[in-house]
């Protein structure tokens, strides 16, 4: 598995060029992405290459690489983003937020002139929610609040706990993580937009119709998949 992911990592660099910012994710597969990137701007391969992390973790990663950071506030377009996750259907939507990043994510892989999705097989299923449950970040008063209406969709929502803390997991941002657990999830991008819209909700982890290319990493090699 972890070969896979290598390997994905290093063929999302060919898609990146001199003077590009790119979007930096979160996660494992990522993290590998951002060794490598380091790696091509330390030895001069890429020049004036800016990263703007999704969070904490990525920018320990960038900083401690040699990718120099920027905030989303210190430029004026993203070029690319890149970033990993949880599952993938046929029409790319993905469900994202495994590692609880998935706010400052969307905020930046939304705004992306081209986001870049890297994944191993395992993550490719046939509808959203078959394995993963959906992460929805909310603000701490509300989540007892949020994790009962969230029934109305025929779901169940469990509050994230911390596992080196007691407690819930709480974000980069101070927030609490529900993860929601669907019975089927017909229309990614309408459930996406209805659970925006529950006040308390800061965002969730449907990414319906943002992806611009997957990666895949597969014991045959590295599978491009495009929108
Ligand atoms: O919050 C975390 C992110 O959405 C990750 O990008 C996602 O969970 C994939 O992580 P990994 O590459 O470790 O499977």
């Amino acid at each position: 598995m972890e070969e896979l992911k290598r390997a994905v990592a290093k063929e999302a660099l060919k898609f990146i060029e001199d003077d590009m910012i790119v979007g930096l994710g979160t996660g494992s597969t990522t993290a590998y992405f951002i060794e490598y990137l380091g790696k091509l701007i330390m030895e001069e391969e890429l020049e004036d290459v800016y990263g703007v992390p999704t969070s904490y973790q990525s920018r320990m990663l960038a900083i401690e690489n040699g990718v120099p950071v920027l905030g989303l506030d210190e430029v004026d377009a993203i070029d690319i983003a890149v970033d990993g996750a949880d599952e993938v259907d046929p029409q790319l939507n993905l469900i994202k937020g495994r590692g609880a990043a998935l706010t400052m994510e969307k905020i930046i892989e939304y705004r992306a002139g081209t986001f870049l999705v890297l994944v191993d097989e395992s993550k490719l299923v046939e509808s959203l929610g078959q394995k993963m449950p959906v992460p929805i970040e909310v603000i701490p008063a509300a989540w007892r609040a949020i994790a009962e209406e969230i029934e109305v969709f025929n779901a169940t929502a469990e509050l994230r706990m911390a596992s080196k803390k007691d407690g819930p997991v709480v974000t980069d941002n101070g927030n609490f993580i529900l993860d929601a657990r669907f019975h089927r999830i017909e229309d990614p991008l309408d459930l996406e937009i209805e659970l925006n819209n529950i006040p308390g909700v800061v965002e969730n982890g449907i990414f319906a119709d943002i992806a611009d290319i997957v990666l895949v990493g597969t014991k045959e090699g590295v599978k491009r998949l495009e929108r």
